[in-house]
């Protein structure tokens, strides 16, 4: 939000129309590395057109956003090195197992002798190793998402963008995908800005540096209570 770090993303009074339709009005917000914001609020609200926002995909109709103190443009290699996202669950490549993807996007984001490792430990840590060599077909949703995870986690990235991670995921995933995320931003100094609807996750100690609310068009951004 407002730290002693000079913000990694800022959006600038930003607001943004689907054609006539107007979806959000003059949000602004800051996100320095190693801090988190969160988005919560109804279907339709506007959370995953603020993140297709923040990471370029979207250009906003009015204000600006800002990546490492640059307009932000998803086709800019530098920025595409440094954000990663999970904002597609269909965004897979159906003829690679899942060991074959996250190689894939490990090696072309320059990993090269270390991609195996990273790739093994991505595996371990989303329970995925015994799914290595599936083809995506062959894994149940919550597999699915938990492959997405690792794709944006496997490969260097200083922003990390995730649009309701939680979802399809089994109870157990769930439940300590705040603890990890809140872990990565505090070891790695990863700047998250993620929407959801898990009331648990937005509140995990240690995650939410700031929340973003959009309720009835209305958006408050404020820091966490008791921060
Ligand atoms: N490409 C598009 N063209 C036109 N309208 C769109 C487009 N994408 C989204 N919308 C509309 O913009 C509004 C906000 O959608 P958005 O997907 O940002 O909401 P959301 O808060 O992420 O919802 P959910 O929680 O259901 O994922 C919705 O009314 C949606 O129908």
């Amino acid at each position: 939000m407002t730290g002693p770090e000079p913000a990694l993303l800022t959006l600038r009074e930003v607001g943004h129309a689907y054609g006539d339709t107007p979806v959000l009005r003059s949000v602004s917000l800051d996100v320095a590395p190693g801090e988190c914001v969160v988005l919560l609020g109804p279907n339709g609200c506007g959370k995953s057109t603020l993140l297709r926002l923040a990471t370029g995909q979207l250009r906003p109709t009015t204000g600006e956003v800002l990546f490492a103190g640059r307009p932000v443009d998803e086709n800019d290699p530098g920025t595409r090195a440094r954000i990663a996202t999970a904002l597609d669950p269909t965004a897979y490549y159906p003829d690679l197992t899942v060991r074959e993807h996250l190689m894939l996007i490990a090696l072309a984001h320059g990993l090269g002798e270390a991609a195996e490792r990273a790739v093994t430990e991505q595996l371990a840590e989303h329970r995925l190793t015994e799914r290595a060599d599936a083809l995506p077909r062959a894994l149940s949703s919550g597999q699915t998402q938990a492959m997405l995870l690792a794709a944006a986690l496997v490969r260097p990235h200083d922003l990390l963008v995730l649009d309701e991670p939680e979802q399809r995921l089994d109870a157990r995933a769930r439940a300590s995908l705040g603890a990890r995320l809140a872990r990565r931003k505090r070891t790695a100094g990863t700047a998250i800005l993620l929407a959801t609807h898990d009331a648990a996750l937005a509140a995990e100690p240690g995650l939410a540096d700031g929340l973003v609310e959009f309720d009835d068009g209305a958006v408050t951004v404020r820091p966490r209570a008791g921060r």
